[in-house]
């Protein structure tokens, strides 16, 4: 509960902060003024059984009593709209600080199992945190303070019936932990499954084309959606049932000690050590005293499912971002070289398996390299670490002789356009699209780029010209065309350095020219580097390096590869033989 506390006023500015301490001032001055209203029962029956009876004394106790409840909803008035506020400014400071974050993390960080968990935070994850001091604080402070209050005031009335409501304070409260921890780690397996659920809607929806292409979208086994729903149903089932019997065990608890306490105050006044007043008092307290308690076990589960979702706030804003240049360098070129580049993927920090490991290599400024290499060699890998997606684990990587995490992400960013094998198109037109790379880029721009990219002979098709509407992901135009608009976009972006990594899915014979065209362009006064998949694309290259295993294993022109007998001859024979099958 402090822990949460915490953790919100973390969200707040210092206003903020003001706002949600007075507010919890307020719920734990309410809660006593609870159980004061109460507890002062007692000493307003003993007037009565009095006699003569004490009027005076009557009055006074009676307007003790109606003060504190006056005071009682005062507070509780003030307090609520409070929580409102408090609630809004949360809101405020988790969209700033994730929103904040979430630009300073690595681009690599943003894989596609994390767009589910992400959007559920974004999601249901803000209502939950901004729930917290809207509706669940007020329960849980005054939950805690009025049945404090009133076991305090029980020991006045009666030491030993003090001491017993002690003793089933401590009871109910192991009982309540119990339930939260059941809860909490319920909780965790739930959120991780409907996260992964997420994800794979996402998923299935995209891959419909292939899915049904390959007629497997009843098949279950095949289904990792199917899986991941499963799954997610028995998480659920698990944290209701479970979540059920620690309910049991705290309403268990409490019904034990308000039997207790009761059948103690009937028996010590049938003894006589107790007066009617301080049995009529105590039994009010015990019975009103249920309330609050009641109200903090219904809502122990949801306290603690929004504790988790402040939680995962935390832990993901406890990812490190990329570490920033204070001052970013400014490179001298466009030169590129890598040192003993080693790289393993493990989330960010690169402590997974070694993907790349000990890559030297010197890339001359204005020239044009591809990377071939077998599936999985690293050769994505390379590209993105260039692009700053990540940081190497070790070694180092220069741009114009200048280490990239010195040019800082902005830096990188500015020096390099960077084409990638899976082309996302936003929804707008193919105008928007290309303005990406330069806002301010004036429609005979769009047009010069469009001819060096052959988009040009797209947008003359489309209906409305540039103004065509792309559909979302782009999903109106063809993987060649797509790829065509990617092209145009980083020539209009006009960086020096060119990261391109080639789409493995083969194009058309007219889009396969256009790409191949577009491309050589593209390296005109340019450092290009280009993951090739295509014959074309290799043959243009003025250095190519091979990469396997996550080392380069050779290097040089076409012809000295394949004069030497290697994997890039083996490679090129591949591909000939592959290409030649194709056209025949
Ligand atoms: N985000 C990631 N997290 C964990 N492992 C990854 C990630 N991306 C790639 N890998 C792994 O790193 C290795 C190298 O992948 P990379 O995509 O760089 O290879 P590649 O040579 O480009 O392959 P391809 O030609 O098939 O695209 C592979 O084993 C791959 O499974």
């Amino acid at each position: 509960m402090i822990a949460m506390i915490r953790y919100l006023s973390e969200l707040l500015d210092q206003r903020g902060r003001r706002h949600l301490y007075a507010m919890l001032a307020a719920q734990a001055g309410q809660g006593v003024l609870q159980g004061l209203g109460f507890l002062l029962v007692a000493p307003l029956v003993a007037t009565l059984t009095t006699a003569p009876v004490d009027w005076g004394r009557f009055w006074l106790w009676a307007g003790a009593i109606v003060a504190a409840v006056s005071a009682h909803h005062a507070l509780l008035a003030w307090s609520t709209s409070r929580g409102y506020v408090v609630g809004t400014d949360v809101l405020t400071g988790f969209h700033e600080r994730l929103g904040n974050h979430l630009a300073t993390l690595p681009i690599g960080w943003f894989r596609g199992d994390r767009t589910g968990p992400i959007g559920r935070m974004l999601g249901k994850g803000t209502m939950d945190v901004a729930n917290v001091p809207a509706h669940l604080l007020r329960h849980v402070v005054v939950g805690i303070t009025a049945p404090t209050t009133m076991i305090i005031g029980s020991f006045l009335l009666d030491w030993r019936i003090g001491l017993a409501f002690a003793a089933g304070a401590v009871l109910c409260a192991s009982a309540l932990r119990l339930l939260m921890v059941i809860v909490r780690r319920n909780d965790d397996d739930y959120e991780h499954d409907i996260g992964l659920s997420a994800s794979r809607i996402v998923e299935y929806a995209r891959r419909q084309p292939t899915l049904r292409a390959y007629g497997v979208l009843d098949r279950p086994e095949l289904g990792t959606l199917e899986e991941s729903l499963v799954r997610q149903q028995g998480s659920q089932a698990r944290l209701t049932i479970r979540g059920a019997w620690g309910l049991i065990a705290f309403f268990g608890a409490l019904q034990l000690v308000v039997t207790a306490v009761i059948a103690l105050t009937v028996l010590f006044t049938l003894q006589g050590t107790m007066t009617v007043a301080v049995m009529i008092g105590l039994m009010i307290v015990t019975l009103r005293m249920l309330d609050p308690i009641s109200q903090l076990g219904e809502l122990a589960g949801t306290v603690q499912v929004n504790a988790d979702a402040i939680g995962r706030v935390r832990a993901l804003l406890e990812v490190p971002p990329l570490p920033e240049p204070a001052v970013p360098a400014e490179p001298a070129g466009t030169g590129i070289e890598l040192r003993g580049v080693r790289f393993g993927y493990d989330d960010v920090d690169g402590g997974g398996p070694v993907v790349l490991d000990g890559i030297d290599a010197t890339i001359p400024a204005g020239s044009f390299t591809a990377v071939v290499g077998p599936s999985g060699a690293g050769k994505s890998t390379l590209l993105k670490l260039i692009g700053r997606f990540f940081d190497v684990t070790e070694g180092s990587i220069r741009i114009g002789g200048r280490d990239v995490r010195e040019l800082g992400s902005a830096g990188v960013s500015r020096l390099t356009a960077q084409v990638f094998q899976d082309v996302y198109l936003f929804e707008g037109t193919i105008a928007d699209n290309l303005r990406m790379a330069a806002p301010d880029a004036t429609g005979a721009d769009l047009d010069r780029v469009a001819r060096v990219a052959r988009l040009d002979e797209v947008v003359e098709r489309l209906p409305n010209g540039w103004d065509t509407r792309v559909g979302e992901a782009g999903s109106t135009l063809s993987g060649g065309e797509k790829q065509r608009v990617s092209i145009a976009r980083a020539l209009l972006k006009d960086a020096p350095v060119v990261l391109l990594d080639e789409a493995t899915a083969a194009l058309d014979p007219a889009n396969e020219a256009a790409v191949a065209g577009a491309i050589a362009e593209l390296a005109r006064e340019r450092t290009v580097i280009v993951v090739a998949h295509r014959l074309s694309t290799v043959v243009a290259a003025d250095r190519i390096l091979v990469l396997d295993q996550g080392r380069i294993t050779e290097h040089g022109d076409h012809d000295t590869l394949l004069a030497a007998g290697g994997t890039y001859a083996r490679f090129w024979a591949e591909r000939v033989r592959a290409r030649g099958w194709q056209l025949r």
